[in-house]
């Protein structure tokens, strides 16, 4: 049988990036998904508007949920502090096999926590299991209709904290309409919108930036 998407995304991560090097990790990806196979990384456009609010947060634990094959991961890795963090839940083993590889190639594996599994269950193990008193960051890029579930969950589990930036990936394309009545109309967060496109394209996407306040 044939190489998967993310099988070929790594071969071209591994033909044209440099090992140790996140920025070109980064850049060979973004150039094959432009050039060659689009893939639902959150791209480069979108990836600045993640950098940006990222240096800006200087987290020590972060939180992504939606591994996919690691792209996400290492933009936010490679902006860690030296002892921060980034935990990221995968559940599909074949994407996380690949996202640890090209995660392991940009040399990030150190400050990358990898966990294979549903989010609905591991949130709940995050204080027990990695000793997590609470995030300071969260991007949201698993299954659109599971942000608003899991945002109750880390609240419910006490994982927010005052301040505790949580960021959401495609609220525009292909959207996530409960969420963002969640969060707009919610006391409990500052929401800001970051218009951008979906990534590789010009259709219109964005990021949620939402700010917990207790
Ligand atoms: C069950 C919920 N819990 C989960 N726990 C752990 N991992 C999960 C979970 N859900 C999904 N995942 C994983 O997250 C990833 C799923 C992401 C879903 N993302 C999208 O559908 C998406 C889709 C598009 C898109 C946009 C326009 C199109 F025409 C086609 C696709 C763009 C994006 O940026 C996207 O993020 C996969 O790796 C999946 O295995
Ligand atoms: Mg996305």
């Amino acid at each position: 049988t044939g190489s998967s998407r993310p099988q070929r995304m790594l071969k071209a991560v591994q033909k044209n990036a440099t090992k140790g090097d996140p920025k070109s990790v980064i850049s060979a990806i973004d150039y094959y998904c432009r050039h060659k196979e689009w893939a639902m990384n959150v791209g480069d456009d979108k990836g600045l508007i993640l950098d940006s609010v990222l240096t800006e947060v200087n987290p020590s634990t972060a939180l992504e949920l939606g591994t996919y094959c690691g792209y996400s991961s290492v933009r936010i890795a490679r902006l860690l502090s030296p002892d921060s963090k980034l935990i990221t839940i995968e559940f599909n083993p074949a994407f996380a096999a690949i996202a640890r590889q090209i995660i392991a190639y940009a040399g990030l594996q150190d400050k990358v926590i990898l966990v294979e599994g549903a989010s609905g269950d591991l949130i709940p193990k995050m204080k027990e299991r990695f000793g997590i008193k609470s995030f300071d960051f969260v991007f949201l890029d698993h299954w659109k209709d599971r942000y608003v579930p899991d945002t109750k969950l880390l609240e419910d589990c006490g994982l927010l904290k005052k301040g505790t930036v949580l960021l959401a990936d495609n609220v525009i394309c292909p959207g996530a309409p409960e969420y963002l009545k969640y969060v707009r109309n919610n006391p409990r967060y500052e929401s800001r919108y970051y218009p951008s496109n979906l990534e590789y394209t010009k259709v219109e996407d964005g990021l949620e930036k939402s700010v917990f306040l207790e």
